[in-house]
């Protein structure tokens, strides 16, 4: 049954369907139609306009949405979403004073939550993950990509890609699965690391392969993490299984992870908070989005990512929550927005470009998300009544989300 929505104070984000990204300065504009309808007929968006020009009278289902804004919804490229319990002791660690390197070194963090991963059966896993992706649903994500990379052994690491591969199946969402297998060096190959690189390459990723659990791969390429020569193997490995990547690079330190990441047509770079020039320079004619995590970057107190830089060098930005439970543990879209505004000094459109099509580019399906486009999925958020755009970002830490559509369909 075709859905109207009617009287939309504005439409934001209106894009031709040849628009896959958009960079630099094109970034500041937003199209968006005052006084506007969209139509929907099953799970897509077939025509909106002026409201002066809405001929459907005889539709059976309609939204009013007078004073309210209509968007779509925010394409999270990068989180961390399945993962088991918490790390609330290592929060106040940090706040009594030890940084997130000293909790790591001390077998904290990362390695934290892969023992706590590795005692949860798949089934609880599933359990504890789809709390929180019903709670980012209704903050308006209407994508996600979902990594591995707590799961540190086969067993574990495909435990989590099955866990994300029934995500896929039981909610309507778009789910784009990334395998991370090389997110830290697990404590029996400390001091043998050239074994675990192995392990990936030869134990993981054919299994993985084999059972079609991931799109993407991506690797920790940071100091103490996984060196250039460490990304480089498992990069080169994955490539044999079509496996696209997606990489963490440049957190806390910049040493040629970007320019790696580009030889290897990486789809996304993330993270950037330590950017040089010739990282910039590398991202210059390539198709690798630069992804920013502004929520990481408040929780840890690490610097933000030069978001304004990146614009003003020509490049295009994504924006993504990182939901995660160390770094980041929050999937709120509507604070990465208003944080990239506030600390990162983008625009309100800007921000809004970055958390909707250059999303959907840096998990690969801007082609069918991330824009108000006819032929694209119906993902929408209806907002409250508010008196433009630029509240949304402004009005910090409040919730203007009213409803969410989801292929076509209330959530
Ligand atoms: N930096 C690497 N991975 C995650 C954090 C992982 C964790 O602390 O559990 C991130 O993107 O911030
Ligand atoms: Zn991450």
């Amino acid at each position: 049954m075709p859905l109207l929505i009617k009287n939309i104070k504005e439409l934001l984000q209106i894009r031709e369907p040849d628009i896959l990204k958009i960079s630099g300065a094109d970034m500041k504009t937003l199209p968006t139609i005052k006084n506007a309808y969209l139509l929907i007929e099953h799970d897509t968006i077939v025509d909106f306009g002026s409201m002066e020009n809405c001929n459907y009278s005889d539709i059976d289902q309609v939204i009013d949405a007078t004073g309210k804004i209509v968007l779509p919804t925010w394409c999270d490229s990068h989180t961390h979403i399945v993962y088991a319990g918490n790390r609330e002791q290592e929060f106040v660690d940090r706040i009594n004073g030890l940084s997130y390197e000293e909790i790591a070194n001390r077998g904290g963090g990362i390695l934290n939550s892969a023992k706590t991963l590795e005692n949860t059966s798949e089934e609880d896993l599933y359990k504890q993950s789809i709390e929180r992706v019903k709670k980012v649903i209704k903050l308006g994500s209407g994508a996600l990509e979902i990594k591995s990379g707590y799961g540190l052994s086969t067993e574990n690491e495909i435990k989590m890609l099955r866990v994300i591969k029934r995500i896929k199946k039981e909610f309507p969402i778009k789910i784009k699965a990334t395998f991370l297998g090389a997110h830290a060096f697990p404590k029996e190959f400390k001091d043998n690391k050239q074994g675990y690189l192995d392990l990936i390459i030869n134990d993981m990723l054919p299994k993985i392969a084999k059972e079609n659990l991931a799109h993407y791969v991506d690797v920790f390429c940071e100091k103490g993490y996984f060196s250039l020569n460490d990304t480089q193997q498992i990069l080169e490995a994955a490539k044999q299984y079509h496996l696209t990547p997606k990489i963490h690079v440049n957190q806390f330190n910049a040493f040629g992870g970007v320019e790696l990441a580009v030889k290897h047509n990486a789809l996304s770079v993330d993270h950037l908070e330590m950017l040089n020039e010739s990282d910039i320079n590398a991202l210059k004619n390539s198709n690798t989005m630069p992804v920013a995590l502004p929520s990481c970057s408040y929780f840890l107190s690490i610097p933000y990512t030069p978001g304004r830089q990146i614009i003003d060098a020509g490049l295009p930005l994504a924006l993504a929550t990182d939901f995660n439970p160390g770094s980041t543990p929050s999937g709120n879209m509507n604070f990465v927005v208003s944080t990239a505004c506030i600390k990162m000094k983008l625009t309100p459109e800007e921000a809004i470009n970055a958390a909707t099509i250059n999303g959907a580019y840096a998990m690969g399906i801007s082609n069918q998300y991330g824009s108000i486009t006819k032929g694209k999925k119906a993902n929408l958020i209806i907002t409250k009544q508010v008196p433009s755009y630029n509240y949304l970002p402004y009005a910090f830490g409040e919730n203007n989300i009213d409803q969410v559509i989801i292929n076509g369909t209330l959530y």
